[in-house]
């Protein structure tokens, strides 16, 4: 067996917990050795669970151990600045979770300060690592639904009112649904169409809490290659009344997955392909529901991205959710909510 890297995680007690931790066991190439969380319950319960005898709650104690070559950063996104610098200059290797930063001033900091120290680094854009996602991105590269001229990344979800959540707070979150989820929608159309954002239009509101961040996002993205793509995320939209759809269509067919977007790895992908050459417009349209089912094995999304992640670290090679990708979706976010404020489009 191969050599595991050892991991540290900053603020182990939320997506770490109930997503990371859990699919570490099966990862070959990785270890958690210590972990890191303000909530001492927290840490007490992990310990005990996966069996962790390293634990603190200060990020510097974490920092300190030489055993822990790289680190996890899953704290909520106002401490991502701070806690990233933290790993960087202590010459660790960082996984930070999504967004980037808190704005695009601090997201420059970071990726910048990254680049100098030259360790491996990258943010948890989890999406990319959804087996179905690959397998589309590949079916889209062979051309069999043609040119991409539109698309639709959703996300939603039921997210009413609650004291004290950082989510919730501009000073915490730096925005709401559209930082939390659109920032996912975004970051994999980018990848599928292997494209870059050319102008955005945002409709981006707080429509039915009473938080100060927005609870509704639709907005336009259009891209440099020419399609347009529709982004639609909710947090006053209950999670089952609609299943994360991404839609991708093109000149030739269309892919069209459901619930791929979500932490779970799962969700159903078909495949429309469509002869446009002697199309007859009478020919009566194909009634076999949504297309061909698209295959695809079922994998942990969260233990992949830690497996790829230390394989890097062990082999020098560059992460496929970078830094800079994750900068650029930082500012077409800002420039979405510019877009709104100004009712305008908004190049990047
Ligand atoms: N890729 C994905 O699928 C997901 C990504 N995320 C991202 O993960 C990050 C965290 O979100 P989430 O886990 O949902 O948040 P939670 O609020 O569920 O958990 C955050 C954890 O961090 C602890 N904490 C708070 N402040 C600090 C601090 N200064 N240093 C260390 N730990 C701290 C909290 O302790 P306490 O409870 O005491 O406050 C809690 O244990 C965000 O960036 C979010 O966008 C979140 C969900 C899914
Ligand atoms: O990244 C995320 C994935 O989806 C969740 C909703 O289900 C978000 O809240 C979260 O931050």
């Amino acid at each position: 067996m191969g050599r595991k890297v050892n991991w540290g995680i900053i603020a182990a007690g939320g997506i770490a917990r109930r997503r990371t931790l859990p699919a570490m066991k099966d990862v070959p190439n990785a270890v958690i050795t210590g972990i890191m969380d303000k909530n001492q319950k927290v840490l007490d319960e992990i310990s005990e669970e996966y069996k962790i005898t390293d634990t603190y709650t200060e990020e510097q104690e974490l920092l300190n151990n030489p055993q822990i070559e790289a680190v996890y950063v899953a704290s909520p996104v106002c401490f991502h600045k701070k806690q990233a610098l933290e790993v960087l200059h202590a010459g660790k290797s960082l996984l930070l979770e999504k967004p980037l930063a808190m704005n695009e001033e601090d997201a420059r900091e970071i990726v910048q300060t990254a680049l100098k120290k030259g360790q491996t680094a990258g943010v948890a854009m989890v999406m990319k690592h959804h087996p179905a996602h690959r397998k589309m991105k590949k079916l889209i590269e062979s051309g069999v639904i043609g040119d991409i001229v539109s698309c639709r990344a959703q996300l939603n979800c039921w997210f009413p009112d609650m004291e004290g959540n950082w989510r919730q707070k501009k000073a915490t979150a730096g925005g709401g649904a559209l930082v939390d989820m659109g920032t996912h929608c975004i970051d994999i159309l980018k990848y599928l169409l292997d494209d870059h954002v050319e102008w955005v239009f945002g409709d981006i509101g707080t429509r039915t809490f009473s938080y100060e961040v927005d609870d509704s996002a639709d907005c336009i993205l259009h891209m440099k290659k020419g399609a347009t793509c529709y982004i639609d995320v909710h947090f006053n939209i209950p999670d089952e009344a609609a299943k994360g759809m991404l839609e991708i269509y093109g000149t030739k067919g269309s892919l069209l997955a459901s619930g791929t977007i979500g932490q779970d790895g799962q969700g159903e992908v078909y495949l429309n392909q469509c002869a446009t050459e002697g199309y007859d417009s009478n020919q009566k349209r194909k009634e076999d529901g949504l297309g061909q089912k698209v295959d695809y094995e079922r994998e942990n999304i969260y233990g992949r991205q830690i497996e790829e992640f230390s394989k890097a670290i062990e082999e020098g090679l560059t992460v496929s959710t970078s830094f800079e990708d994750a900068f650029e979706t930082v500012k077409i976010i800002d420039a979405l909510y510019k877009s709104s404020k100004e009712k305008k489009a908004v190049y990047l």
